[in-house]
């Protein structure tokens, strides 16, 4: 946030370089919630650490928004513990240590953006001024606007001035642009990039691959409840270790062939051009040659976060269900 300023960092509450191990911000030890026979979250353990941007993978249904809530304290865990500044959830948001934008509930009708802003600062323990609040959130042109007028992207950044309201030193964000367009997008971005350089946390729950790509030091995917990941975007990358080949063919393509050919690990055919994903490009093309093709512009390339993402909740699945038969 351009205009707020905090006047304690995290790291200096927490113990920053030469002041002993860094505390975590967020600690989830083996946490389990289910909803009756749903495993939303499953035995689910991470930290999170202070000026950290961390991004929440998942497919539909994966937990994303069930552990969110869990660490908002929304929820409890049948199991497992969750502490957040190592208090529970409960007693850091009372603290005003944590700021939250969900994705669901509606914002209240029949107030202005201004009205409702201020509503969100008087609440907070460690309140901006209100009208800092709007400007580093883009408002202050529609602050007078009533928020059931408002476009999708404006209520999206209502939503974000409530969560930044005060000097959090966590702010948890479910599927932040969902609605924006690009120019919001980014600007929402540059914002946010302003509030970690202040030594704030953020996690942030999304389905924009090349949004966590681009903006998270850290990413975690969740699937089927479990955590099955948890690196940097390149980790994240190199651990689906495949990589991707483009070619294009003359005549016809013989699909099983080229699937059969070692170490490819997906196929797609598009007209001319055949997309195949190996986990040793080599020994792939080696074979390719060997059939007696000739590929034409040819280009070998890692997997982009997107397929890597793709790749390992693939694998995740057929592992499950392998075991389940
Ligand atoms: N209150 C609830 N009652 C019953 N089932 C629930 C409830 N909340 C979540 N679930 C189930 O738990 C699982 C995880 O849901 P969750 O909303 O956490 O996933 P998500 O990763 O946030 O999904 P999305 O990307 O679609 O928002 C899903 O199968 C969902 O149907």
């Amino acid at each position: 946030m351009t205009a707020a300023s905090v006047s304690t960092s995290t790291q200096e509450q927490d113990g920053g370089p030469g002041h002993g191990p860094r505390q975590p911000v967020v600690s989830f030890g083996g946490v389990s919630k289910s909803f009756g026979t749903v495993r939303a979250v499953s035995e689910v353990s991470l930290e999170l650490f202070p000026g950290e941007t961390v991004a929440l993978l998942g497919p539909n249904g994966a937990g994303k928004s069930t552990a969110l809530d869990l660490l908002l304290g929304l929820k409890n865990a049948d199991a497992g513990e969750v502490r957040v500044f190592g208090t529970s959830p409960t007693q850091a948001i009372a603290k005003g240590r944590v700021g939250a934008m969900l994705q669901s509930g509606g914002l209240m009708e029949e107030v202005t953006v201004r009205e409702l802003v201020a509503l969100a600062c008087d609440l907070h323990p460690k309140a901006y001024p209100v009208d800092q609040v709007l400007a580093a959130a883009d408002l202050t042109d529609i602050r007078d606007r009533k928020v059931n007028k408002l476009s999708g992207g404006q209520e999206q950044r209502v939503r974000f001035a409530m969560a930044t309201a005060g000097a959090n030193d966590l702010i948890v964000l479910d599927e932040p642009t969902t609605g924006m367009d690009v120019t919001a997008r980014q600007a929402f971005w540059a914002t946010m990039r302003a509030q970690v350089e202040e030594g704030r946390t953020v996690l942030f729950a999304t389905h924009y691959l090349e949004e966590a790509d681009a903006i998270a030091d850290r990413v975690l995917v969740l699937h089927r409840g479990r955590l099955i990941a948890d690196g940097t975007a390149a980790e994240i990358k190199a651990r689906a270790g495949a990589r991707r080949i483009t070619f294009d063919l003359e005549g016809g393509i013989d699909e099983q062939a080229l699937g059969g050919l070692p170490n490819v690990v997906g196929l797609d055919v598009t007209g001319p051009t055949v997309r195949l994903r190996s986990d040793d490009a080599d020994a792939t093309m080696h074979a390719v040659y060997g059939l007696g093709l000739y590929p034409r512009n040819l280009e070998v390339a890692g997997l982009g976060l997107e397929q890597a993402f793709l790749a390992i909740t693939d694998a995740a699945t057929s592992a499950e269900e392998a075991g389940q038969r």
